[in-house]
């Protein structure tokens, strides 16, 4: 970004009035060496009112995470930041390079034929339910059919996600409609609910605040599990008591029998949007309709149930990625650890072969995603190998092991804490 001379005048003028003035006054966010005045802007901030929490940071890795640079070109700094920032270490300065090498070699462009590959794939699912349901006469149909109804579910659950990141059209209308089309419609789940969740989640990854009773919302799904010491302080009541000691053999359960009702009851009851009100309304229309045309209600009870309880499968692959890593305070993000950092310490990657990348919908690469939120998943696998030699080069550890593997160590460390647990941790 380049400051023009008469910027630069401004820019010192407004440093000496500001040495007289409160920076969190102002609500001031310094970015790439400069600080930006967003006091009036945040309320207009498409990405939502996360920007809050690095107000009066250096948010240069966040930042560039989550936009282009051309988001800053009309903008006009309001100072110098001239103080010392941890968000100019090495390990980021590392990672900001590569995500300028991915830009260039084309790693957050789409590939559309991948894509219509993935369309087709998953509406033949689709019409294997619709097919089952039609021709239903034996076990086998009602197996067939309610496992191709979780995988579809399954895999508009990783559309949603994709879309809601913008990685297809890259037009934030286009790809929020496709999002609420996968989402509500086709999956169940509000995606602007899940997008307004998500991003918290992806700015202040497995982090918590004290101060205001926040937590990472995608890592305290339900309040029974508290998979970390930081955590405690959250749950201080009797019934914690009793759900944190039992929570290692509560997890799976949970996940797979509850997990997919849990989520459609919290999006159903905390969207306030009409339009995704009205799309999850056709969502209920279309199964609904679907298994109408079975012949009985013991029929309808155990196709639903079954496709809910495969698809439940997806609540465990969304967590094990963070519930055995470390945790943070807010406080301590961009001030004593880099942003970057904070993310590999954050994140473990599902160690897969290629052709079950479809089953983790990409998220095997959990890394690469919280790094690069705005790189499609189709360019994952090559980008990881970057992002691992990054790692290398600044001895960070890149955690990985095989989906079992992660199951184990999240049963492992939430059997930890459930043993270590007290009331009043401070
Ligand atoms: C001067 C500061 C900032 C400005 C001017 C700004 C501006 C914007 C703009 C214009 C967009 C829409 C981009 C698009 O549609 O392509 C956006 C999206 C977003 N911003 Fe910011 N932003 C700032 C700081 C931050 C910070 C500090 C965060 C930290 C969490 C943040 C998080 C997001 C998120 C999560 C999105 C949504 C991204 C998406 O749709 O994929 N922003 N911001």
């Amino acid at each position: 970004m380049s400051i023009t001379k008469g910027e630069e005048m401004d820019i010192n003028a407004n440093a000496m009035e500001d040495s007289r003035m409160d920076k969190y006054d102002r609500k001031l966010i310094g970015i790439d060496g400069y600080w930006y005045d967003v006091t009036k802007f945040i309320p207009h901030h498409p990405g939502g009112n996360i920007i809050t929490r690095f107000v009066g940071k250096d948010a240069s890795a966040v930042f560039h995470a989550f936009h282009k640079d051309s988001v800053l070109k009309h903008r006009k700094p309001y100072m110098k930041l001239d103080s010392e920032s941890v968000e100019n270490d090495e390990v980021t300065q590392t990672f900001a390079e590569l995500g300028n090498f991915f830009e260039k070699e084309g790693y957050f462009k789409t590939n559309y034929y991948w894509y219509a590959l993935k369309f087709c794939i998953t509406f033949t699912l689709l019409l294997t339910v619709v097919v089952c349901v039609a021709v239903y006469d034996s076990t086998m149909h009602l197996c067939i059919g309610s496992l191709a109804l979780a995988a579809f579910w399954q895999q508009c659950g990783f559309f949603m996600h994709d879309f809601e990141h913008n990685h297809f059209t890259h037009n934030r209308r286009v790809d929020k409609w496709l999002g609420t089309f996968f989402g509500s419609v086709c999956f169940g789940v509000s995606g602007s609910w899940w997008r307004g969740k998500h991003f918290i989640h992806h700015a202040v990854t497995t982090c918590v605040d004290y101060e205001t009773s926040f937590v990472d919302p995608q890592m305290v799904t339900s309040k029974i599990w508290a998979q970390n010491e930081k955590l405690w302080p959250f749950f201080q009541n009797k019934f914690s008591m009793l759900s944190i000691r039992i929570q290692h053999l509560t997890f799976l359960p949970l996940c797979v029998f509850v997990g997919r009702f849990a989520i459609l009851r919290a999006s159903a009851m905390e969207e306030t949007q009409t339009f995704e009100r009205v799309a999850l309304a056709l969502h209920w229309f279309w199964v609904s309709t679907l298994l109408s045309y079975l012949p009985s209600w013991s029929e309808v009870f155990a196709f639903y149930s079954i496709a809910a309880f495969v698809q439940g499968v997806l609540h465990v692959q969304l967590l094990i990625s963070h519930y055995a890593k470390s945790y943070h305070e807010i406080e301590e993000v961009s001030t004593t650890i880099s942003w970057s950092q904070m993310q590999v310490e954050s994140n473990i990657d599902i160690t897969t072969p290629w052709w079950l990348d479809w089953f983790h919908g990409g998220l095997n690469f959990h890394l690469v995603h919280h790094l690069y939120p705005r790189m499609p998943r189709h360019n994952y696998r090559r980008a990881t190998e970057l992002v691992k030699a990054a790692c290398q080069k600044h001895g960070l550890v890149y955690d990985h092991c095989g989906w079992f593997e992660a199951v184990s160590r999240t049963l492992k460390q939430l059997r930890l804490m459930s043993s270590q647990f007290t009331l009043d941790p401070r």
